[in-house]
């Protein structure tokens, strides 16, 4: 997919999967932003990044996601370096239940704040020129993950969220599609820490969250998620788990 001439912010884009969706969508000549918290690791693969295809297409902002002012910052300085912005993906966070409070704030109020930053930065309603809003989810949103349930609370959230923005009534107004990517298993290696859990049960529980997944690549998943955003109608959820390809999925709720 061609994608030149567009310009995309990415949270968490310094690392991990965040970095190989930028990379992807640098390949196919979009301009990115890196936001993230994380100072050391964005310089290094703004460098890296604007070395392989042209420092003149990938920006660093230092950006908390946890912060409102320095996220709108982040939008601002964007803008400023690009003239415009065409997609925004939400995909900074942490999974660690010890530390839940932070969690939430990152995993769901962060996404929350990009997804009311870029409504207002790219909303046809606000003067901008509508666009596209990635967040990224996980298999933990539809299917819980035992050993982390307060990461699974935010990862569930993450779809209501995108279905509610995404829903044709708010996109006839806006012109911004909203998606939700839920993505499984990575193979980052960030999985083993122990003070990730709340008690010795729920570290125990790890292994059978595990039982049976197939830790994916981050340049397939990002490869997935690329080829599924011009594509995908606003509202839709995707799931790209154990090495397959991104497929679309329902959204189950009871009749009310
Ligand atoms: N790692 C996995 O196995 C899975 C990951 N996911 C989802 O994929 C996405 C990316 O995950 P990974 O690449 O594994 O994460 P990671 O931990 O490798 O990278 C996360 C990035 O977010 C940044 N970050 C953390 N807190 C931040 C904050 N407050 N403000 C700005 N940036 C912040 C970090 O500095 C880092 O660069 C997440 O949304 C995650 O929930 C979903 C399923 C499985
Ligand atoms: C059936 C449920 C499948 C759930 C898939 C899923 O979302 C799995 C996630 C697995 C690992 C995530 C690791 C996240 C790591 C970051 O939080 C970490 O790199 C941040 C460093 C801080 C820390 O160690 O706490």
């Amino acid at each position: 997919m061609d994608l030149k001439g567009n310009v995309a912010l990415v949270t968490g884009g310094a690392t991990g999967l965040g970095r190989a969706i930028c990379e992807e969508l640098l390949k196919r000549g979009a301009c990115i932003s890196i936001c993230d918290l994380d100072s050391d690791a964005g310089e290094n693969a703004c460098d890296e990044l604007g070395k392989a295809f042209g420092k003149e297409k990938v920006l660093f902002c230092h950006c908390d996601v946890t912060d409102y002012v320095q996220y709108e910052d982040a939008f601002q300085t964007t803008l400023a370096e690009f003239d415009n912005i065409d997609i925004v993906i939400n995909n900074a966070e942490i999974m660690n239940d010890k530390f839940w409070e932070l969690e939430v704030d990152v995993n769901l109020n962060g996404a929350i704040r990009g997804t009311l930053l870029a409504l207002q930065f790219l909303g046809k309603d606000k003067g901008g020129k509508g666009g596209m809003l990635i967040n990224i989810g996980s298999a933990a949103s539809v299917k819980p993950q035992i050993s982390t349930p307060i990461y699974t609370a935010t990862k569930h959230a993450i779809l209501g969220l995108s279905k509610a923005c995404g829903d044709s009534y708010h996109f006839n107004h806006t012109g911004v599609k909203v998606l939700a990517i839920c993505v499984g298993h990575l193979d980052t290696g960030a999985s083993s820490h122990s003070n990730r859990f709340t008690s010795s049960v729920h570290e125990k529980a790890w292994q059978l969250d595990m039982k049976g997944i197939i830790p994916q690549k981050t340049d397939h998943v990002a490869k997935g998620i690329i080829s599924v955003l011009k594509e995908a109608n606003t509202g839709s959820i995707w799931l790209i788990s154990n090495g397959k390809a991104p497929k679309e999925i329902p959204y189950s709720v009871a009749t009310v």
